[in-house]
């Protein structure tokens, strides 16, 4: 079975589980566990900010920085097609007490300046106050698009000139990256905290970071902990993050796989496929006589997974455990499947 479904289902390598097992670990609620220590000042360093923390999940990442950045009543300006919106479980109004407003971004998930000045709340009497922006790059939803560092700049301009904090779901930011030819602190710089994931095309079995100012930092761990994220020898799964890491440099491969996924996929009768910015294949297969479930369940009768992104939209994710040759064989097994 050639998994396509997402990038989460990235498995560790061999190295990673040796690193997993010579791990020296620590108490890490007390700050006591030197691996988990050296990832998290590893991944400041790389995103260019203060300080980072180590957390088990995206979405644990998300709905602590978002937290963090808030005050309960207040409102969040999110993207409508945002991960914050539609997968985390309405999070930010559960967790945080949050009255999220959705903004329309244009059909790559870019958020522009007018849209955040349109929709900023100013609190006074009656209203709540608008607390946070937040933003997602790349934009899942939108197929994966690696949103220009001038763009996610421009927003959070509009944003903090209303001295409003922006919050970056950058689960995929070094593919963003690395399909703009720049440094992910390139992007990140103009944001006050990101949230990246070593668990997805980084191929770490579990984790992501959140990262920012050191007081920011210090707050996002209190509502870790609150959410019971405080982990103890934790340094058994940071040191596979640490390799991963340093597997960003790797990313274009899958864009690579990607795009050649693409162009054979749209060779095939019924279906449309836009060329991917990054790790994400969106094919339309409104043309053919299957909806995304009929198509999704065909192709996994020829050994592919995929998932719906819609009635009539299969997203395809590549990643490392995928190569040039399974590109191949997905290409002719969907042929055969339609
Ligand atoms: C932009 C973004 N931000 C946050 C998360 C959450 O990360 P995890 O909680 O799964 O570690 C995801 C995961 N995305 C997953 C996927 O794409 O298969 C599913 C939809 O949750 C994400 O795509």
């Amino acid at each position: 079975m050639i998994d396509l479904r997402s990038d989460t289902v990235t498995r560790p390598d061999d190295r990673m589980r040796e690193a997993a097992r010579e791990a020296e670990v620590g108490d890490d609620v007390y700050r006591e566990d030197p691996t988990v220590n050296e990832l998290e000042k590893r991944a400041a360093d790389v995103v260019g900010t203060e300080a980072a923390l180590y957390v088990p999940t995206g979405t644990m990442g998300n709905q602590v920085a978002v937290r963090a950045h808030t005050e309960r009543g207040q409102e969040v300006l999110s993207e409508r097609e945002s991960h914050v919106v539609k997968w985390e479980l309405g999070g930010m109004a559960q967790l945080s007490g949050l009255q999220v407003r959705t903004i329309e971004g244009d059909d790559r998930g870019v958020v522009s300046p007018d849209k955040v000045r349109e929709n900023y709340v100013a609190e006074d009497l009656h209203r709540p106050g608008t607390g946070l922006l937040t933003l997602e790059n790349t934009h899942n939803s939108k197929g994966g698009a690696a949103i220009e560092a001038e763009d996610i700049a421009a927003a959070a301009e509009a944003a903090h000139d209303l001295g409003v904090p922006v919050h970056l779901d950058g689960a995929r930011v070094f593919n963003a990256a690395a399909a703009l030819g720049v440094e992910a602190s390139e992007i990140v710089e103009p944001v006050d905290s990101v949230m990246f994931c070593l668990s997805k095309g980084l191929g770490a079995p579990v984790g992501s970071m959140v990262a920012g100012s050191e007081e920011f930092i210090e707050r996002a761990r209190r509502n870790r902990k609150l959410l019971g994220g405080g982990m103890r020898q934790a340094g058994i799964i940071a040191a596979p993050g640490l390799l991963a890491l340093e597997n960003r440099h790797r990313l274009s491969e899958d864009h690579e796989n990607a795009s050649r996924l693409a162009a054979g996929l749209d060779d095939i009768e019924g279906l449309s496929v836009l060329e991917p910015e990054t790790n994400i294949t969106l094919v339309d297969c409104s043309e053919s006589d299957y909806t995304a479930a009929e198509f999704l369940d065909a192709c996994e009768g020829e050994g592919v997974l995929g998932v719906a992104f819609g009635e009539y939209v299969v997203r395809f994710c590549t990643h490392w455990d995928v190569g040039e040759a399974d590109i191949e064989e997905v290409i002719s097994a969907v042929g055969r499947a339609l």
